[in-house]
C-alpha cells in the first residue's frame, strides 16, 4: 500500500459515517479522533477530506485487486520526441525499437543496407571534397591555418604538382558525386529547405572556421543529410523482408542484394585509394581537429570511413551500430507503439525537427504524458542550417523554452537528453574553445564543467517559464547526459525513463503523492 494513503481513511469501515466520532478507549483510535474544539468549518473540511481519502483508498484497492492481464490493451502512455533537426530523436526511437520490438528491428535489418551504402558514399564525398579544398587552398597559399597544422602534425594536403601525381583519389570525386546523386534519386530524396552560403558567419563574427567546410558540395548535390519521401521505410523494408526469406533458401556465401549496385561496385574499386588517404598523416591531423566530425551537416563521416572495409565486404549485413549512425532526416511526424510490459503501451511520436516542420508539432501535443527533448550539446559551435546567423545550440535553448511554456504540455513531465556528449568531449579535447562561441562562459574548457554549465542553463529556462506564469506551476524535469548512438547507455536511461513514467502514472491515479 502506498505511504501517501491516509491511515485514517484506510481504517474507516466503509459502512460507518465518516464524521461520527467513536467512543472508544483504544489509544490509537483516540489519537485519530477529531479534537473536541473542532469548529463547524473544520469539521466540514475534515469530512470532505476523509471522504476523498476513502474514495482514493477504494480506487487503489480496486486497482490492486485487478490482475494486470484483465485489460486487453493495457494503459497507453503518450510520449513525444522533440528537438531541432539532427538532435538525435530518430536515433532514440531506433534504440526503443531495439529494446522494445527487437523482432521488427531484425526484420528491417537488411533494408538498411542501401541507406548505409548511401551514408558511406556521402562520407567518401565529404572526405574527397575536403581534401580537394585543402589542396586548392594550399596551391593558392591562402590558408595560414594549414601551415599551423603542418607544423603541429606534419604535411597537410598535397603541396605541388609532384604531390598531385601521388593523389589517385583526386580523380574519383566526379564519379562519387554522380553516383551519390543517382542513389538519392533512386531512393526518392527531397531537396533541402535552406542552403548554407559559403560565407556563413560564425556567431563570434570571426572568420569561418575550417570545420565548416564539411558541408560543402558540388554540382547541386544536397549539402544536408538525406531526406526521403514518405513511405521509404515501407519500400526498403518490404524489399528486405522478401530478399531475407529468399536468402534463407540460398547458401551462406550467396552475394548480398546490393552486390550488383553500381555504387557498391565503384566504392570497392576505389577502396584502397580511399583507405590510404584516410589513414594518411594529413587526414589524421584534420580528423584530430574535428574536421570530419559531426560538423555542419551532422554527417557521421568518421564512423562510415572507419567501417569502410566491413561495409564493402561481400557478406555485409548492417549491424545495430551502422543503423544507429545512418542518417535519414524525418519528414513530418511518425508514430510508433511499443508494448513495454503487460500493463503499459508507449505511443511514441517522432517529429521532423527543422524550423519549417515545427508548426506541425502542436496537433500532437494534446494528452502527452512525457516529452523527451533532445539538445545536441556538441552543436555549440555550429550555425543552424535553416538560419546560419543563429547558433544551433542557441536555437535549441529557444525551442526548449517554447516547448516548456506550451500550455498543452503543462502537465507533461520533461525528460531532457543533453545529447552528443561524446562529440562535445572530442571537440573540447581537440582545442575548440567554448568561450569563443558562448561569450558568457567563463569557466575552463573542460568537458565536465561545460556540460554542467549547459545543464544549469536549461534548468534556468524552466525556472524562467515557471516564474512568468501566474500560478507558478512546477514542471517535472529529469535531465540525462546521453550518447544516443550508444545502446548500452540509452538502454539504462530508457529504463529510468520507464520508472519515471510508471511513477507519473501512479501519481496521476493518486497512488503516490
Ligand atoms: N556521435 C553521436 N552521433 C549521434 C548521437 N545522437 C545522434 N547521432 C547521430 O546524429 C545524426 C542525426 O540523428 P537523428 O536521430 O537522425 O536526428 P533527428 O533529431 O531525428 O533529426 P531530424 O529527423 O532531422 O529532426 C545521426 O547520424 C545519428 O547517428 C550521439 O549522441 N553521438
Ligand atoms: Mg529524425
Amino acid at each position: 500500500m502506498s505511504p501517501s494513503v491516509s491511515p485514517r481513511a484506510r481504517r474507516t469501515p466503509s459502512n460507518s459515517p465518516l464524521s461520527t466520532p467513536t467512543t472508544t478507549t483504544d489509544p490509537f483510535s483516540l489519537a485519530l479522533q477529531p479534537p473536541p474544539t473542532e469548529t463547524a468549518a473544520e469539521k466540514a473540511a475534515r469530512i470532505q477530506s476523509e471522504r476523498l481519502a476513502k474514495q482514493r483508498s477504494d480506487e487503489i484497492d480496486k486497482l490492486l485487486r485487478q490482475p494486470p492481464s484483465t485489460s486487453p490493451k493495457g494503459r497507453e502512455y503518450k510520449m513525444v520526441l522533440l528537438g531541432q533537426a539532427g538532435a538525435g530523436k530518430t536515433t532514440v526511437l531506433k534504440q526503443m525499437r531495439l529494446l522494445y520490438d527487437p523482432q521488427a528491428h531484425e526484420r528491417e535489418r537488411r533494408g538498411w543496407t542501401k541507406i548505409v551504402l548511401l551514408n558511406t558514399m556521402c562520407s567518401v564525398r565529404v572526405l574527397l571534397e575536403t581534401m580537394e579544398r585543402f589542396h586548392q587552398e594550399r596551391k593558392e597559399r591562402r590558408s595560414s591555418e594549414l601551415d599551423r597544422l603542418e607544423s603541429e602534425g606534419g604535411e597537410v594536403g598535397p603541396k605541388n604538382e609532384r604531390n598531385e601525381a601521388r593523389m589517385p583519389w583526386a580523380a574519383h570525386l566526379g564519379e562519387v558525386v554522380r553516383l551519390e546523386m543517382a542513389m538519392r534519386r533512386e531512393l526518392g530524396a527531397f531537396g533541402e529547405e535552406a542552403e548554407v552560403p559559403d560565407t556563413a558567419p560564425g556567431k563570434s563574427g570571426q572568420a569561418r572556421p575550417l570545420s565548416s567546410l564539411e558541408g560543402k558540395s558540388r554540382g547541386g548535390l544536397e549539402k544536408s543529410p538525406l531526406i526521403l519521401r514518405p513511405g521509404w521505410q515501407e519500400r526498403l523494408f518490404t524489399y528486405a523482408r522478401r530478399s531475407l526469406s529468399h536468402s534463407r533458401t540460398q547458401p551462406e556465401s550467396s552475394p548480398s542484394d546490393t552486390d550488383d549496385d553500381p555504387a557498391l561496385i565503384f566504392l570497392r574499386t576505389i577502396q584502397s585509394d580511399i583507405l590510404s588517404l584516410w589513414s594518411d598523416a594529413s587526414c589524421r591531423a584534420l580528423r584530430h581537429r574535428g574536421l570530419f566530425l559531426d560538423a555542419q551537416t551532422d554527417s557521421p563521416t568518421t564512423y562510415f570511413l572507419d567501417s569502410l572495409p566491413r561495409i564493402l565486404s561481400p557478406t555485409y549485413t548492417p549491424n545495430d551500430e551502422d543503423i544507429l549512425h545512418s542518417r535519414v532526416r524525418t519528414l513530418g511526424i511518425t508514430s510508433h507503439t511499443f508494448r513495454i510490459d503487460r500493463t503499459l503501451l508507449y505511443t511514441i511520436y517522432d517529429v521532423g525537427g527543422s524550423r519549417s516542420q515545427r508548426h506541425a508539432w502542436a496537433s500532437y501535443l494534446d494528452d502527452v504524458g512525457s516529452i523527451i527533448f533532445l539538445a545536441p550539446l556538441s552543436a555549440f559551435d555550429q550555425p543552424l542550417v535553416e538560419d546560419p546567423g543563429v547558433n544551433r545550440l542557441e536555437d535549441s535553448f529557444a525551442l526548449f523554452s517554447q516547448v516548456v511554456s506550451n500550455p498543452l504540455l503543462r502537465g507533461a513531465s520533461i525528460v531532457l537528453f543533453l545529447n552528443k556528449i561524446d562529440l562535445l568531449e572530442q571537440k573540447l579535447r581537440s582545442g575548440i574553445q567554448l568561450g569563443r562561441y558562448w561569450a558568457a562562459y567563463q569557466g575552463d574548457n573542460d568537458f565536465e564543467a561545460v556540460w554542467r554549465w549547459f545543464r544549469g542553463k536549461f534548468r534556468d529556462c524552466v525556472r524562467e517559464v515557471e516564474e512568468k506564469e501566474a500560478e507558478g506551476e512546477k514542471r517535472r524535469l529529469y535531465v540525462h547526459t546521453t550518447v544516443a548512438t550508444s545502446s548500452a547507455q540509452i538502454r539504462a536511461i530508457l529504463m529510468s525513463v520507464k520508472d519515471t513514467v510508471l511513477r507519473e502514472n501512479l501519481r496521476v491515479t493518486g497512488l503516490v503523492g
